[in-house]
């Protein structure tokens, strides 16, 4: 059982997004290797949602969400254990917005604004993409004080609805390690 961070910690968003192979198995299986780090804790999850593919349109439908994490790492190590995560699970880069087996991409950190090669943060296309922001309203909570909550609210009411994101089930990965549904 990993000791999860409590203090000295920031909070943080991610998205998930696949569409290949058996796509919740592997959003769920990259849920539990995230909270598996004793460096990170998944504190909530979105619903998953199936959604039209963008960007790159001959693919197949994606299944996207979004997580809050708790965590000890910095936003590049964070950033660098989503990625080998990505390639424990099979990720390869071949096309720009092409198909994947697994995507994580790192939405926003507590405090951090960041603009280098490596990392922007907070993610910038994050507001554009209705299959980030739909699972994102589920867990950004009303009161959380950094201004998300409304930026996510106001880009949510200013896109032509949420035209190809559709509900697809509840995410179900905590029952079985014990954390409570959002
Ligand atoms: N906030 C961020 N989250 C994830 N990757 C980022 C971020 N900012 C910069 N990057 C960089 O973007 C590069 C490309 O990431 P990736 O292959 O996941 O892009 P993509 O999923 O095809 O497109 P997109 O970034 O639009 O979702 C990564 O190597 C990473 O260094
Ligand atoms: N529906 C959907 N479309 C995408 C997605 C995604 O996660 N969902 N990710 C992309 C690359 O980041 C490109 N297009």
């Amino acid at each position: 059982m990993n000791t999860h961070p409590t203090s000295g910690t920031t909070e943080a968003y991610i998205a998930l997004g696949a569409n290949l192979g058996d796509r919740e198995a592997t959003l769920m299986e990259a849920l539990a290797r995230l909270d598996a780090h004793s460096k990170i804790e998944v504190l909530r999850c979105s619903r998953l949602y199936e959604t039209d593919p963008v960007g790159y349109l001959d693919q197949p439908c994606f299944l996207n969400m979004t997580a809050a994490l708790r965590t000890a790492l910095g936003p590049e190590e964070l950033l660098v254990v989503m990625q080998q995560i990505e390639l424990e699970l099979g990720r390869e880069r071949k096309i720009r917005y092409g198909p994947r087996t697994v995507d994580l991409d790192l939405l926003w950190v507590e405090g951090q604004e960041i603009d280098t090669p490596l990392l922007t943060l907070p993610h910038p296309r994050m507001m554009e993409r209705a299959f980030v922001l739909v699972p994102l309203a589920d867990i950004v909570a009303e009161e959380e004080s950094s201004g998300l909550y409304r930026r996510t609210q106001e880009a949510l009411t200013s896109m032509d609805g949420k035209e190809g994101v559709r509900f697809w089930k509840i995410c179900n990965w905590r029952s079985e390690s014990g954390l409570t549904e959002n």
